[in-house]
């Protein structure tokens, strides 16, 4: 993987740091220092704190940053960050909130799935979606593969979403093959998916000690789900980084670009008569023609054009999200019979 490039400071004094935890606008960062790493909390410098006009600009776990530190300072100063190799973000909870960032620089997001009833191909296209345009690189890890009569049909349902992207299969006594892949390629990687799919057993399997509570010794509702610890960035003895932020493990996946999942889709829209079908009903759509034929399942069409309109909506203000439901709900009315519809109280979704 590509290694950051690092401009010279033009502050000599300053260090580069990483970040390792963060909490509201306090973090936790590792300075490195001559003599090794060193751990001190940080906050963001006055001048960079006015500057910043998006919230993709201020620091989370995995950033780089430039900071002025010296040994008798509480805290450190961050003055920037460094150019980042990926942002992983997720989306934020209400229509036109935008997304919120919650990882830097991950090169590899693992997508945790069970193999038991966790298994769902609809939600497996969302994450892969979302890590895509994330600029990380997606691993599938199918968890629980003792609790599976069916693994065959199950790898080969994946391997039809997921062209190329490397699968591994863990299950409670065989875990690696993840071991290897990280021991051949020291990174920094995230484990994904939902509650109770196996990524704090991994983790603490991986790190070779009980840095996480599992759900077997962790009470159903406690907070804190790091036994011994608040650092949100784990190294292992070969250099590999795991980030495991609050936020981070089930990520919204609701939002996110949705080409490169949906590659053979798009393939085929190329393909269809008129250059703006929408796939409906148009004659010569390639699309109908393939669900038609079996060539693609109906399911997975469905769940390409929800993303799509979810991805269209996360580009809008409200109005027009309001305007293009109308359009959508509304096409064939005129103007003043939607608007009595509207007045009348019935709902546009
Ligand atoms: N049979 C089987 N059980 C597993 C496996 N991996 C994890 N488990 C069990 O599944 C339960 C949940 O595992 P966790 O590691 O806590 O799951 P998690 O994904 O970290 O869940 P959250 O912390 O809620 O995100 C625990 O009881 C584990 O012992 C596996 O490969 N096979
Ligand atoms: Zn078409």
């Amino acid at each position: 993987m590509k290694g950051l490039k690092i401009k010279k400071s033009n502050t000599p004094n300053n260090k580069y740091a990483t970040v390792i935890s963060q909490n509201h606008q306090l973090y936790l960062i590792s300075v490195n220092e001559s003599s090794g790493n060193h751990q001190v909390m940080a906050e963001i410098s006055g001048q960079m704190a006015y500057s910043i006009s998006s919230v993709e600009q201020y620091p989370v776990v995995g950033d780089r940053v430039e900071v002025s530190y010296s040994e008798n300072d509480d805290v450190a100063i961050i003055h920037r960050i460094l150019p980042r190799k990926s942002l992983l973000s997720r989306a934020s909870s209400g229509v036109g909130q935008g997304v919120q960032p919650i990882a830097a620089n991950v090169d590899t997001v693992f997508i945790t799935m069970a193999l038991d009833h966790n298994f769902n191909l609809r939600r497996m296209e969302r994450y892969l979606t979302i890590v895509w345009d994330s600029g990380a690189q997606p691993v599938i890890v199918l968890t629980k593969a003792g609790l599976t009569t069916d693994l065959e049909n199950q790898l080969a349902q994946v391997s039809e979403i997921a062209l190329g992207v490397t699968t591994f299969v863990t299950s409670d006594s065989d875990f690696s093959e993840i071991a290897n892949f990280l021991t051949q390629n020291p990174q920094t990687v995230v484990f994904v998916g939902s509650s109770g799919v196996g990524k704090s057993t991994l983790i603490n399997r991986l790190l070779g000690y009980e840095a996480m509570a599992t759900s077997e010794n962790r009470e159903s509702d406690s907070k804190g789900r790091h036994t011994t610890t608040n650092r949100q960035l784990f190294s292992l003895a070969n250099g590999t980084q795991i980030i495991d932020t609050p936020g981070m493990r089930e990520l919204q996946v609701d939002t996110g670009d949705s080409s490169a999942t949906f590659a053979d889709i798009e393939e085929l829209a190329t393909r269809c008569k008129f250059r703006n079908c929408t796939h409906k009903s148009e004659p010569g759509c390639a699309i109908i023609e393939a669900v038609d034929t079996g060539k693609l399942s109906a399911e997975r069409f469905a769940n390409y054009l929800k993303i799509s309109r979810e991805n269209r909506y996360s580009r809008m203000n409200t109005t027009e999200i309001a305007a293009d439901k109308f359009r959508r709900h509304f096409g064939g009315k005129s103007g003043a019979k939607a608007v009595r519809d509207i007045k009348k109280g019935k709902r546009l979704n």
